[in-house]
């Protein structure tokens, strides 16, 4: 990339700036903010002095770029591919710690040489990193992956299916991308398909006319009807029966339905999220799901990270729990979040909501330790261990290989020792390091 140092018409930037919505900056390529809309300055309590300031200073109130803070510089992604970047950081706003979706496209000249950097900033409100009431917790980059897709998708009307294992957080966030869209003012109607019949589910969605069958002895309201103008949400999509998988096709194209027992055509204007903890192409391999409703529904997909995928955000997701409980000032020891971190959660962030909640309640002393915790924890989980995508440090991975090996042996140290290729005494220290026990 071919760039300019601090020499442009600062005055058509200023220009560009202002016709901006969302907080914005033109910085130079040495992170001096050359020019500042309205809405930048509002969001920040630090003063952004022209030609003086750094973005770094203002948003983060550090002395050096991001990168040098362990943060990814989006200025950096943009000079490597000569192309716009973003990146979700933890801005200090005028209302503390925030979430942000930053957008940064490289500025060039008529000659094509980049003369500085456009920021645009999305506030992320429905997310924090540290314990705040109704938001999603967390701060790993599997997390901030999923912010920026949850944020991006709100903005539009597309279709989202959310895929993840049970306990991930799939209501939670539908309800981020419907309070985050323009329907948030409308109502947010969740369809639980699980264990609805043809009949019931027919019924449910689309409300019956009095008469419609036996027992209908008034007419009622479909839900599709109730959401009118806001977000339905098709919670485990999947057990739709396939039979009824071709209504709700019917319904999504054209946006017209029917009450039971009715003849009238109903308007349905509603956003679709739909959630499944099974594979979809896979249900629709062994036909078990509708192609054509598969992409129907699909037009963005999020998937969810696992906990054990994101074991750097547990401390932080115990004490937003411990802060919702009445014994809120109760802590963990050190040892009971080790042995929490180390566990996989088969059950997910409600999982270890339970947890918390029973290990509070369980524990005589303010301190919760390790023997406080529920017995679930020491039960070895049938989730079987896979290499995941997370590149973890090698001194991480052994810590992580010997627990499973803990877990799944019944050989004697010696043997054990003898198939790992070091010495028992070796083998000692290691698992001492690690505070593990092989018993
Ligand atoms: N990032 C998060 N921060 C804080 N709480 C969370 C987070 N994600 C999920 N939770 C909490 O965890 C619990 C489970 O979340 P939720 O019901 O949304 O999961 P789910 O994936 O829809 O579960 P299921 O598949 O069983 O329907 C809820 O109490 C929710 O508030």
């Amino acid at each position: 990339m071919k760039i300019k140092g601090r020499n442009m018409n600062t005055s058509i930037v200023q220009t560009m700036i202002n016709s901006i919505d969302k907080p914005a900056i033109f910085i130079d390529t040495q992170y001096t903010i050359l020019a500042v809309n309205e809405a930048y300055k509002n969001t920040y309590e630090n003063e952004v002095i022209i030609g003086n300031s750094h973005c770094f200073e203002i948003s983060h109130g550090h002395t050096s770029p991001c990168d040098k803070h362990g943060e990814e510089c989006p200025i950096q992604a943009c000079i490597k591919t000569e192309r716009a970047s973003s990146v979700v950081h933890i801005h200090n706003t005028s209302q503390g710690k925030t979430y942000c979706d930053i957008l940064m496209k490289p500025i060039k000249d008529a000659d094509g040489i980049t003369t500085g950097f456009l920021e645009i900033l999305d506030r992320i409100d429905f997310a924090a990193a540290d314990s705040q009431a109704d938001k999603m917790i967390g701060s790993c980059d599997p997390f901030k992956n999923m912010l920026t897709k949850i944020n991006r998708a709100a903005k539009s009307e597309i279709a989202v299916l959310l895929h993840g294992e049970t306990g991930t957080g799939k209501e939670l966030v539908a309800k981020a991308l419907h309070q985050s869209s323009r329907r948030a003012e409308k109502p947010f109607v969740v369809i639980e398909c699980t264990g609805l019949n043809e009949n019931l589910f027919e019924s449910e969605l689309f409300g019956h006319e009095k008469g419609a069958f036996t027992g209908a002895t008034h007419a009622k309201s479909g839900l599709i009807e109730v959401a009118n103008g806001g977000t339905v949400f098709f919670d485990e999509i999947a057990d739709v029966p396939l039979s009824m998988q071709v209504k709700l096709l019917r319904l999504l194209e054209t946006q017209c339905y029917r009450t039971v027992g009715g003849l009238k055509q109903r308007k349905a204007d509603f956003r679709l999220i739909c959630a499944s903890h099974q594979n979809l192409l896979d249900l629709v391999e062994s036909g078990q799901f509708r192609k054509d409703l598969y992409y129907r529904i699909a037009g963005f997909p999020i998937s969810l990270p696992s906990l054990a995928q994101r074991q750097d955000d547990i401390e932080a997701l115990v004490l937003h729990f411990l802060n919702h409980t009445e014994l809120r000032h109760k802590r963990f020891s050190d040892a009971a979040l080790k042995r929490l971190s180390q566990y996989d959660f088969p059950g997910n962030i409600r999982q270890l909501k339970n947890i918390v909640e029973q290990a509070t309640l369980l524990a005589d002393e303010d301190i919760i330790e390790i023997q406080d915790l529920p017995e679930q924890i020491f039960v070895k989980s049938a989730k079987p261990q896979t290499l995941s995508d997370e590149i973890v440090s090698l001194d991480v991975a052994e810590e992580r290989y010997l627990r499973q090996v803990c877990e799944s042996q019944k050989i004697s140290i010696d043997e054990l020792a003898d198939k790992l290729d070091v010495s028992t005494r070796t083998l000692y220290r290691k698992l001492q390091k690690f505070g593990l026990k092989y018993e």
